[in-house]
Formats: C-alpha cells, sequence, structure tokens
C-alpha cells in the first residue's frame, strides 16, 4: 500500500471479550483493496473471531472498523455485503449446484436471464459446468468446496471472507483448490482475507499474513518477511523450524552484531534486541555442514552428528553442539554420506546474513 493511500479496510483497536476471555486485545490492520491476506496462527488465537467482526455477524467489543475512510463499525452483515466460505458452510444439498450459485443473486433480486449468465460464467471458472444440473449431494467434497466458493463469488462481493475452507480435503485435493483459491483472487480482482492455522498454506497462497498469538497481532508481512525476518521469537518458531542459540555479550561488529555462544563469537546483522543476550535464530535449511573447520567462515560451531533421517528430496539431522544444545540441520538428498553418519564429527557453519537476533523473552 503506498504510503498515506486510504486503506480499503482499517481495523483500529479491535477487542473482543467472552467474559473474562479476551478473545482479542486490540487488533489494528490495514486490508488493502485486491490483496490476498491470510490470518494465521494456533488455535484459540483469535483469528475466526476477527473474520466474523470484519463480517458484521460479531460485533467488537472495542474498537473501529472503517471501510474507504466510513465507520462501519456497527453496519450489519447484509449492508456490509461481502462473501463468506466458513468450514462447513450450509450448501443446499437438495437443490442443484446451479440453483446453489443462482441464490445470493436471487435474494438480491435478480432477473433469470441476467442469473443465467453469472451462474454459468462462475461454474465454468471453477470447473464445474459440467456438473451444474447434478444436486449438491452428488458431488465429491472438493467439488461442494468449488460450489461454496462459486456462490460466495457470484454476486461480486468486494470482499471475501474464508475460514479454513480447505481443512476438510485431503492434501493433493488441498493443493490444487489453493492454486485456484489464487487463480480465482486474481481473476476476480476481489479481496480475500483467509483465515487458516496451516503455515505452509499461509505461505503459499497469501501476498501478507498477519500472524495471531493470544489475541494479538505478532507481525504482519510478506510471505518472505515473515518467513525471513521473524521479529520475534513466537513468529519464528511458528513458521517452520529454526535453531536459536542463546548468545551473551552482545557487541556492535563491524557493520553487524557479535556474542559468543559456547565461547564460540557468532555473527549476525545489526538489530535493537535490547540487552547484551540475545537468541541468534537460524533456519536448518542455512546450515552448512563440513569435516573441517571452515577457513574464514563467519560462524562456525563444532558439533557431532546424532541422527540423520532420509526424507526424498532433503536429509534432515539433528546434531549436538559441544554443550549439548540440539541443532536441526536440513540439507540436500547426495549430501557426502560420511558427514551425516550419526557419530561424525562435523563443523556447522552459515553466512551471518542468513541469520539473526531476536530478543530474548522468558
Ligand atoms: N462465542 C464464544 N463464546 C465464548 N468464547 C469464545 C467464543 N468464540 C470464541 N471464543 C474464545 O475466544 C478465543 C479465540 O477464538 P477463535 O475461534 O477466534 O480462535 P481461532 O484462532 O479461530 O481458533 P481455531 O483455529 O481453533 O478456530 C478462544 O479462547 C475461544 O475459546
Amino acid at each position: 500500500m503506498t504510503a498515506g493511500a486510504q486503506p480499503f479496510l482499517r481495523a483500529s483497536g479491535i477487542e473482543k471479550h467472552y467474559g473474562q476471555t479476551k478473545a482479542l486485545a486490540g487488533i489494528s490492520l490495514d486490508i488493502a483493496n485486491g490483496e490476498f491476506l491470510t490470518l494465521l496462527g494456533p488455535s484459540g488465537s483469535g483469528k475466526t473471531t476477527f473474520l466474523m467482526i470484519l463480517s458484521g455477524f460479531v460485533n467488537a467489543s472495542a474498537g473501529t472498523l472503517h471501510e474507504l475512510g466510513t465507520d462501519i463499525t456497527s453496519r450489519p452483515p447484509e449492508a456490509r455485503d461481502y462473501g463468506m466460505v466458513f468450514q462447513g458452510y450450509a450448501l443446499f444439498p437438495h437443490m442443484s449446484v446451479e440453483d446453489n450459485v443462482a441464490f445470493p443473486l436471487r435474494v438480491r433480486g435478480m432477473d433469470r436471464g441476467a442469473r443465467r449468465t453469472l451462474v454459468h460464467d462462475m461454474l465454468a471458472r471453477v470447473g464445474l459446468t459440467a456438473h451444474a444440473r447434478k444436486k449438491v449431494s452428488q458431488l465429491s467434497g472438493g467439488q461442494q468446496q468449488r460450489v461454496a466458493l462459486a456462490r460466495a463469488l457470484v454476486f461480486r462481493p468486494r470482499v471475501l471472507l474464508l475460514d479454513e475452507p480447505l481443512s476438510a480435503l485431503d492434501k493433493n485435493l488441498r493443493e490444487q483448490m489453493q492454486a485456484e483459491l489464487r487463480a480465482l483472487q486474481r481473476d476476480t480482482d476481489t479481496t480475500f482475507v483467509f483465515v487458516t492455522h496451516d503455515q505452509a498454506e499461509a505461505l503459499h497462497l497469501s501476498n501478507r499474513i498477519a500472524i495471531f498469538d493470544q489475541g494479538r497481532l505478532q507481525q504482519v508481512g510478506s510471505p518472505e518477511d515473515v518467513y525471513e525476518r521473524p521479529e520475534n521469537r513466537f513468529v519464528a518458531e511458528f513458521l517452520g523450524q529454526i535453531n536459536l542459540f542463546p548468545v551473551s555479550g552482545l557487541r556492535a561488529d563491524g557493520a553487524g552484531m557479535a556474542g559468543a555462544f559456547e565461547g564460540v563469537a557468532l555473527r549476525a546483522p545489526a538489530r535493537t534486541v535490547g540487552t547484551g543476550a540475545a537468541h541468534l535464530a537460524v533456519r536448518p535449511e542455512n546450515l552448512t555442514i563440513t569435516a573441517a573447520q571452515p577457513a574464514g567462515a563467519a560462524n562456525a560451531l563444532p558439533a557431532t552428528v546424532e541422527d540423520a533421517v532420509y526424507g526424498g528430496a532433503r536429509i534432515n539431522l539433528v546434531l549436538r553442539t559441544a554443550s549439548g544444545t540440539p541443532v536441526l540441520c536440513d540439507l540436500p538428498a547426495g549430501s557426502d554420506a560420511a558427514l551425516v553418519t550419526p557419530g561424525s564429527p562435523v563443523w556447522l557453519s552459515w553466512a551471518p546474513e542468513k541469520c539473526l537476533l531476536l530478543p530474548q523473552e522468558d
């Protein structure tokens, strides 16, 4: 979003309390027109609650919601006119596919001819033309999911709210539907707000990801931002595996910073992390292992291979440093067999720009 541009949707200080439970503890978030925004977080982190507040079906306890500068905080769902695809969101099982998809147009009073064109266009987009006359109950799970998408998009909503729409599908179908969702979002230029607790799904689909934990927004950014530049330990650990080395005596070191771990100086890009201690974080795929100490490497630690798990394209290693800190390392298959044998002494190394410092939290 360009600086100064009016956001399409703006949530400011949204809170939601259920008795003693604070489902949302102050969410402020701008949503751009036409973006694919994913709300990602563990179970109970407040994703669905926030989506329901966007829909208008749940009222916030505090905070405001604006659409293009207009306060819509207390605007009812039907006046917001957003499309919705919820988990198990009821299709009419005994009605035909085309009647299901035509339903939102009927309730909006559109005449039959105009309805037909829009319904058939939508069914073609989701690949269901051949099934138009079938009853929904005769379709597979993936086909039903497509009917739900077609029904939610047929009236051209500006916003589509999706709550774990793919969670009931098996892995292959899920991946196929992910690609279709992206294509639908691009082709229809609709703003998608998508809830999931699946990290890989969020990384694959989104323009931006908003990461929730305990009713708070932990970080918002592009998939690359949140994966490669997590702002805190929660985000770093939630988005995949990461090694954390507690370093002490942090100091400026050239353009970056250095701190000590097991008596070895480790270097990372400069970052404000508070006290003299922090965690140096490096993802398993950014580690290299060698038999000999690498000459001139800025970060090199001696370690021992404890376990090697063959995974097809990759080999996953568990190693231990001198003081017994476990380290995960993810190597391409075909890496030197002698090095990945349990018991082998090796050197772990990585470039300073492949790691980052995270504040030390309790
Ligand atoms: N209607 C309700 N009444 C009471 N508590 C609720 C209600 N809805 C949600 N909560 C609570 O609010 C918190 C956030 O719930 P929410 O459903 O938004 O989380 P979520 O991140 O979507 O989780 P999940 O991935 O499991 O669906 C939870 O502690 C939940 O128990």
